[in-house]
C-alpha cells in the first residue's frame, strides 16, 4: 500500500483500467485472485484506522461489492465486529463467489444501522448513472454517522473519468486499486475522496496519463552566461502590474535575462529586470527580431484593445517559443484553434476554465479528454489551469493538483505564465510541467493567505528542492 502517491503515478480512465485488468486475465490471472488482492488491500488500510471499533461494509451489485465482501471476510477473520449492508441479490462471477464466502451478519442497505467505521463498496469504476432515491439517502446517512469512512477504489457516486458528482458522499480515505483514476485528481473528486492511498494489486499498467512528478532540474552549466541561461521577453500590457508579476516570476524561475517590453519605466523593481520601451506593435516586432530570445510571454494584463491585438499579432508572427495567457487567449477566442494550428513556433497556452471554454467550447466530456483534443487540434501545449490542472500536448498527459487552495488569489496565474516562460527558455517544452510543479510547491512553501507577490519569493526555494 502506498501512503504517498509516488511521482509519475499512472492515471487510468475506467476503460483503460478495464483493458489493463483484461490483459491480466488474458495472462491467466483469475478474476477472483485480483478481487482477493483488492479486498486484502482494503482490509489492510481499514485495519490501520479501525482499531477495535465496529465496522459496516457497504457491498454493491458489481465487482466493487465483490471487493467489499473480501474485505469484510478478512476483517472478521481478524476478530473485528463486521456487518455487511448489501445492495441487490445474486451477482455475477467472482463477486457472487465472494458474496457466498461471506457468512457473517448481513442486512439490506436501506435498513442498515450506522457503525463507527464505514467501508464503502457500493460502486467503483462501473458507475453508469447518478445514485438516487433510497440508495443515495442510505449512503449519505451511513457515511455521515460514521466516525471514519473509507471508499473502495472510489467514493460511490463519482464519475471515474471526469470527477463529476453523481451523488457521492465525502469519505476520509479512498483506497485506489491498481492505479489512480482521473476522479482521484479532478473536479469533485478532489474533495470527496479525502486522503487517497494507492494499492498495487499486481496489474501491469502502461499509462497515457500521469500524475505530475517533482522534476529533476540541473543547475546552469559552468560556462553559462545570461543569454545561454535563457532570455525571456514579457510583453507589458494595459494593466502593467500583471505583466510585472510574470516578469518577476521569470527572473526567479531560473531565466538568465528577463526583459519587460512596454513603457520602459523602471520605477517598479526589481533592478535586475530590464525595461525596454515598446510603444506599438512595430516596435515589438523589431525587438523580437533577436535570435537570443528563448521565450516570450504575452497575455498577463495585456488588455483587449486594438493596440493589444496588434501586439499579439506581432508575437504570433515571431519565431520564438511563446506562452499565451489571459487576455491573449480571450482576444483569440474561438479563432484560437485555427491560429495556433498555423503557427510553426512552440505555443504554450495557459487558460483557466473560462478561457478554455471561450476558445474550445464546452461539452459534457471530462477535462482530460477536452484538454488532450484541444492540444492536438492546435498543435500546442495546453496548461488547463485549476485546482486540477491538466497539461496536454506533451508526450504524456499530466494531471497536477494545486499544492494548496491558497493559490486561488489574484496574480498567481500571471506568475505561472512567467514561470512557464522561464522554464521554456531554460529547458524547452519539458519545462512546462516543471513550471507547474514549481508553482504548486512555491505555494505550499508560502503558507496561508499569501499575496501573489510573496509567492515569487518561494520559487527559488522550490527550485533548490529539485537540484
Ligand atoms: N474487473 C475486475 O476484475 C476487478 C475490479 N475491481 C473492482 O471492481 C470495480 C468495478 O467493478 P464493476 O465494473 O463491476 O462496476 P461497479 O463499480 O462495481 O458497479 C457496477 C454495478 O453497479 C450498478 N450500477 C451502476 N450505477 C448504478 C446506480 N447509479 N445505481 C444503482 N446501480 C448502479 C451496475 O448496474 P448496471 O449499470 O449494469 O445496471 C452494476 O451492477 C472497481 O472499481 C474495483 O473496485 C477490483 O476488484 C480488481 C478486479
Ligand atoms: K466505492
Amino acid at each position: 500500500m502506498t501512503l504517498r502517491i509516488p511521482p509519475g503515478t499512472p492515471v487510468l480512465t475506467a476503460q483503460a483500467m478495464r483493458d489493463a485488468e483484461q490483459a491480466c486475465f488474458d495472462k491467466g490471472v483469475a478474476q477472483g485472485e485480483l478481487m482477493e488482492r483488492a479486498g486484502a488491500a482494503v482490509a489492510q488500510a481499514a485495519l490501520r484506522f479501525a482499531m477495535d471499533r465496529s465496522i459496516l461494509v457497504l457491498a454493491g451489485p458489481g465487482n466493487n461489492g465483490g471487493d467489499a465482501y473480501v474485505a469484510a471476510r478478512l476483517l472478521a477473520e481478524r476478530g473485528h465486529d463486521v456487518t455487511v449492508a448489501a445492495l441487490g441479490g445474486k451477482r455475477d462471477g467472482a463477486a457472487e463467489e465472494m458474496r457466498q464466502r461471506w457468512t457473517g451478519n448481513t442486512v439490506p442497505l436501506e435498513q442498515a444501522e450506522p457503525r463507527a467505521v464505514l467501508i464503502d463498496g457500493l460502486f467503483g469504476t462501473g458507475m453508469s448513472r447518478p445514485i438516487e432515491g433510497a440508495v443515495k439517502a442510505a449512503l449519505h446517512r451511513l457515511v455521515a454517522a460514521a466516525q471514519f469512512s473509507l471508499a473502495i477504489d472510489l467514493p460511490s457516486g463519482l464519475d471515474t473519468d471526469s470527477g463529476g458528482d453523481m451523488g457521492a458522499a465525502r469519505v476520509d480515505v479512498t483506497v485506489a486499486l491498481g492505479s489512480l483514476k482521473p476522479a482521484h485528481l479532478l473536479g469533485y473528486g478532489l474533495e470527496r475522496c479525502g486522503h487517497v492511498l494507492l494499492a498495487d494489486i499486481g496489474i501491469p499498467i502502461s499509462p497515457e496519463v500521469v500524475k505530475l512528478a517533482r522534476p529533476r532540474l540541473t543547475p546552469p552549466a559552468p560556462d553559462a552566461h545570461k543569454y545561454s541561461r535563457g532570455m525571456v521577453v514579457v510583453v507589458e500590457g494595459e494593466m502593467p502590474g500583471a505583466s510585472r508579476l510574470a516578469a518577476r516570476a521569470a527572473l526567479h524561475g531560473g531565466a538568465g535575462y528577463v526583459l519587460l517590453a512596454g513603457t520602459g519605466s523602471a520605477d517598479a523593481g526589481p533592478d535586475a529586470l530590464v525595461h525596454a520601451r515598446v510603444d506599438d506593435a512595430k516596435a515589438l516586432h523589431d525587438l523580437l527580431d533577436d535570435a537570443r530570445v528563448g521565450a516570450v510571454v504575452i497575455g498577463p494584463g495585456l488588455g483587449r484593445s486594438e493596440a493589444a491585438r496588434a501586439k499579439l499579432e506581432a508575437v504570433l508572427a515571431a519565431p520564438h517559443p511563446t506562452v499565451f495567457d489571459g487576455d491573449a487567449l480571450t482576444l483569440l477566442g474561438e479563432g484560437a484553434t485555427q491560429c495556433f494550428a498555423k503557427r510553426d513556433a512552440v505555443s504554450i497556452l495557459t487558460p483557466h476554465a473560462g478561457e478554455f471554454a471561450r476558445m474550445f467550447g464546452k461539452n459534457g466530456r471530462g477535462k482530460i479528454e477536452r484538454t488532450r483534443d484541444a492540444a492536438a487540434d492546435c498543435g500546442a501545449v495546453i496548461v488547463h489551469k485549476g485546482p486540477d490542472t491538466v497539461i496536454g500536448g506533451l508526450t504524456q498527459l499530466t494531471v497536477a493538483n494545486a499544492g494548496t487552495a491558497w493559490l486561488s488569489t489574484a496574480g498567481t496565474g500571471d506568475i505561472l505564465a512567467g514561470l512557464v516562460g522561464a522554464r521554456l527558455a531554460v529547458e524547452g517544452r519539458c519545462g512546462v510541467c516543471h513550471a507547474v510543479w514549481l508553482h504548486g510547491r512555491a505555494a505550499e512553501l508560502a503558507g496561508a493567505a499569501f499575496a501573489a507577490d510573496r509567492l515569487i519569493r518561494h520559487i527559488p526555494q522550490a527550485i533548490e528542492e529539485c537540484l
